[in-house]
């Protein structure tokens, strides 16, 4: 379009009923959407993205509320993001939604080799979770080449399940959502009046962040129902996580490695390693391996942006770069999102009732 015709569309976009386009359809995409339409109803909402469930890196996550840290964010507001989040899971997890929703609590262990650091000793975290606490010498036994462990509940999403129900949240609130493909934030400055970039990986190529690199990982999903409890090496590379309709099996993480293809080497490794900590899983069934790409970043990209074209202006609020993480804050970054959100209209505000003085 034409950058004068462009002008004028922008200008009779009707300000009392800001138009966002919230770009992905991952657990950060749907949640942003989520908080926007709740902190501003008079906001037309429509969510854009090249794939939904069950096709994102979401779908392919544990789902597991425990943070990974951002070395760029400072602690205190990592900590806050997720409290937010845990918050809200729980008392979804304490709702009559909570089967649909799939979250729940779920209890257990995280097992250190070697003496933990001061900081794996007492993770900022701790007061978070529900009831965490150095293991006993009885539960230790359980772990017999580890020497250290906390136990502790923590909230647990499965994660397809839990995107339907954003999704079905979000068309409650009448969001609408449409296949497609972002190539330019630009395309999309004739329709919306806002942006909100939450597309993940995706973002690599859409505003060419070189700073956001994929970790890859590959997991595991079996059928082992009698595995109940949580079991977490402190190195973060194996874990057992059950959840409502098998136990995630996990991991790697593989830096800068783009490749979606499953390894059957790498799924024979992980059985190993995830039996060694738990024997009784030589006996899991229904083994379905999955791939996913971690958007990682040194710090989440939670920032407002105006983009300037020949005169005209493009507000974006990006969301993306959530790591290894974006379950355990997803809320709390949604909630920032959206007000920042809040932010551009406000500043669209005051531009267009000076521009009719
Ligand atoms: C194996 C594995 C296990 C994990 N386990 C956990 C865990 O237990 N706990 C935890 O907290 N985190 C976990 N994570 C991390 C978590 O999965 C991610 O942090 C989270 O899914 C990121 O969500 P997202 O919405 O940003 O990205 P995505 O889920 O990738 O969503 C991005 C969306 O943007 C869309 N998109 C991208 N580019 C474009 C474009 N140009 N135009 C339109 N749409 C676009 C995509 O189609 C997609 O819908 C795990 C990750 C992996 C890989
Ligand atoms: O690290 C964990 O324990 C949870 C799984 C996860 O977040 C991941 O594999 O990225």
């Amino acid at each position: 379009m034409h950058v004068g015709a462009s002008l004028l569309r922008l200008c009779t976009l009707d300000m009392a009923a800001p138009k966002v386009a919230v770009i992905g359809a991952g657990v950060v995409g749907l949640s942003t959407a989520l908080c926007i339409v709740e902190t501003c109803p008079s906001c037309s909402v429509t969510v854009l993205s090249d794939q939904f469930s069950p096709n994102t890196t979401s779908n392919v996550a544990a789902g597991i509320l425990i943070p990974h840290t951002y070395p760029g964010t400072p602690i205190h507001v990592q900590k806050q993001w997720f409290k937010e989040t845990f918050t809200y899971l729980f008392a979804l997890s304490n709702s009559n939604e909570a089967s649909e929703a799939g979250v729940h609590l779920v209890s257990g262990w995280q097992i250190f080799k070697n003496t933990p650091t001061p900081k794996e000793e007492l993770p900022f975290w701790s007061d978070v979770v529900l009831g965490f606490r150095p293991m006993s010498e009885a539960e230790l036994q359980k772990f017999p080449q580890h020497q250290f462990g906390q136990a502790f509940t923590t909230l647990k999403c499965e994660c397809p399940p839990y995107l339907l129900w954003l999704e079905k949240r979000l068309k409650a609130n009448g969001v609408q959502m449409y296949t497609r493909k972002v190539a330019d934030l630009w395309e999309l400055h004739s329709e919306y009046n806002i942006i909100v970039n939450c597309s993940g990986i995706g973002a690599h190529q859409l505003v060419g962040d070189e700073k956001l690199l994929p970790v890859r990982g590959q997991v595991l999903k079996v059928h082992a129902p009698w595995v109940k409890n949580f079991i977490r090496d402190g190195d973060g590379l194996t874990y057992i996580y059950p959840g409502i309709y098998s136990v995630t099996l996990g991991g790697t993480r593989e830096k800068e490695k783009w490749s979606l293809s499953p390894d059957p080497d790498t799924t024979k490794d992980i059985f190993e390693r995830c039996c060694s900590l738990e024997p009784s899983l030589w006996g899991a069934q229904d083994i379905e391996v999955k791939v996913g790409l971690r958007p990682s970043r040194w710090c989440v990209r939670l920032e407002r942006q105006v983009l300037s074209r020949g005169g005209v202006k493009l507000p974006v609020v990006h969301n993306y770069g959530h790591g290894a993480g974006g379950f355990s804050v997803h809320r709390g970054t949604a909630k920032e999102a959206a007000r920042l959100v809040g932010e551009c209209i406000a500043a669209l505000q005051g531009s267009s009732s000076r521009a009719k003085l």
